[in-house]
């Protein structure tokens, strides 16, 4: 891997005056300001010089050490301070005339739309691009946040192929299924609910919400009140700026729906959109994208995030270590892959999300104990046949990464269950997950702990969708067949609205 600079320092006058300043910086500096901070030998090389009429022209050469505008920098400095010191000559800035960077590939990039790279060629096994950057940039490492871009694609693949890490952890034991029709058919036939009309949308009638907030009740009374957790209210419109701490900015924008304020919300403004509909009865959606505003953001996608915009910036008290809180104050919005099918796999669902953060050991420890209610739960509540596996950690998947976190503690469970409709061969359903997700958050938003030990947290994603999903494929619609604990909870059947 190299980069190339071929550089015009300005200077503020003729620099043949200090050729003799200019020369000794020269023959030193590979040896002196151009190695500091590299392994031996692995500096910035110049690979040549030259003095225009107000300017001092270079070529520089670097490998990922003391990389060539960062070796720029250093020789407009060293020059700044010689000559403004002997000739009064200054060193206007720093202009790139030729910048590119040549990285071994196996392929072509399939997009080639990368901000300041002027060109992307693909020869000989390398990959290189000419990259257009003015100092600011060069300053500002833009150019190593695209060498980083570029290494990332090809380690990942371009997207596509998120190769998704599994490791089975534990496997309940088999139970019969005595109930192997499709839920949600069976749901539809019965009035439990029916579609919404949005895209993967349902407007639950009593059952089905009274089943959600069984399950609900089931997670406070097995998990919130005895492991002490309290609720607060994540907000559900998310802004970019949350998305830029929490990382989902770098890969979040084919599943989120968009949020758009409008421009103004004078009522003249929007008067002929009043009057187009009130004459033809259809919204004027070509003139709507004109009267509103740049996305702000969008809505509720991982639910996490928001939370830590109460943390960031702070520094928590021992004596409030660890944290334990959850939400259930809002829907999740994705835009699913198509084929949306049941409720299983839905663009607005709803979920209670448990955030826990404390010291590496606190969050380890809180970690098991939650393994250890929802064992009980699946096993002795619900009475599910189910698993965990071990999977590619949820916030490097929602950020376009494969493969597994940096230890072997920080990362997903993934619980998931059979749905005996889509038979033995039939894929298993993630019904939810728990996460220990390392310093990632508590660095992201930035924040600290009062002994100054790094912070770490942990999430847990309760799907009431998925739950009733897998629990309905498992027992089926007759409360007679549901386990006590469910159908104590559950009470009578409420009264069906009845339609003709
Ligand atoms: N499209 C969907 N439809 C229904 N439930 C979903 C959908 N996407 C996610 N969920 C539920 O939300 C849980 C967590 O989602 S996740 O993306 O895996 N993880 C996160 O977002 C973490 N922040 C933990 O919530 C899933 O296990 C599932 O129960
Ligand atoms: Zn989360």
């Amino acid at each position: 891997m190299e980069f190339y600079l071929k550089a015009s320092l300005k200077t503020s006058a003729d620099p043949a005056v200090g050729k003799e300043d200019i020369e000794k910086i020269m023959a030193e500096a590979e040896k002196t300001i151009l190695a500091k901070g590299a392994p031996e030998g692995e500096g910035a090389k110049i690979k040549s010089w030259t003095l225009g009429d107000k300017s001092i022209d270079v070529e520089l050469t670097s490998g990922r050490y003391v990389r060539v505008h960062d070796a720029a920098m250093r020789l407009k400095k060293a020059f700044a301070e010689s000559l403004g010191k002997t000739h009064k000559i200054g060193i206007r800035g720093v202009e790139s005339e030729t910048f590119t960077i040549t990285v071994p590939a196996d392929r072509d990039l399939k997009n080639k739309n990368i901000p300041y790279v002027k060109s992307v060629d693909f020869k000989d096994g390398n990959l290189i691009l000419a990259l257009e950057v003015g100092e600011a940039e060069m300053r500002n490492q833009v150019p190593d946040r695209i060498l980083t871009l570029i290494e990332d694609k090809l380690e990942q693949g371009d997207y596509g192929a998120k190769a998704e890490h599994w490791n089975l952890l534990w496997e309940s034991a088999d139970r019969p299924f005595p109930y192997t029709n499709d839920p949600t058919e069976d749901m539809l036939k019965e009035g439990w609910l029916k579609r919404g009309s949005s895209r993967g949308q349902w407007i639950h009638g009593p059952v089905t919400t009274r089943l959600f907030r069984v399950f609900e009740q089931i997670v406070f009374d097995e998990i919130l009140v005895p492991l002490g957790y309290d609720e607060m209210i994540f907000p559900k419109m998310v802004m970019w700026d949350v998305w830029k701490h929490s990382g989902h900015a770098k890969g979040i924008y084919p599943e989120i729906y968009y949020v758009c304020p409008p421009k103004t919300r004078d009522p003249e403004y929007w008067e002929d959109v009043m009057d187009y509909y009130k004459v033809t009865h259809e919204v004027p959606v070509e003139m709507l994208k004109d009267k509103i505003g740049d996305p702000i953001g969008g809505m509720c996608y991982a639910q996490c995030p928001p939370s830590w915009g109460f943390f960031q910036g702070e520094t928590i008290a021992t004596e409030s270590l660890p944290v334990l809180i959850f939400d259930r104050s809002g829907t999740s919005h994705r835009y699913e892959s198509g084929g949306i099918h049941g409720i299983e796999r839905v663009d607005e669902f709803h979920r209670i999300e448990l955030v826990w953060l404390g010291t590496k050991e606190q969050v380890v420890e809180t970690t098991q104990k939650l393994h250890e209610r929802y064992m009980h739960i699946f096993n002795d509540l619900l009475d599910l046949k189910w698993r965990k596996a071990w999977v590619t950690p949820w916030f490097m998947a929602q950020e376009g990464i494969a493969g597994v976190a940096a230890d072997e503690v920080t990362g997903t469970t993934d619980y998931e269950a059979p749905l005996p409709y889509r038979g033995s061969e039939g894929e298993w359903l993630e019904f939810q997950n728990v996460s220990i997700n390392g310093e990632k958050y508590p660095n992201g938003f930035n924040v600290k702990s009062q002994s100054g030990e790094k912070l770490w947290s942990g999430c847990s994603g309760v799907g009431l969708e998925r739950w009733t999903a897998v629990f309905l494929a498992q027992h089926g619609l007759d409360p007679e067949n549901w386990p006590p604990e469910v159908q104590k909870r559950f009470g009578k059947m409420p009264k069906q609205v009845k339609f003709l």
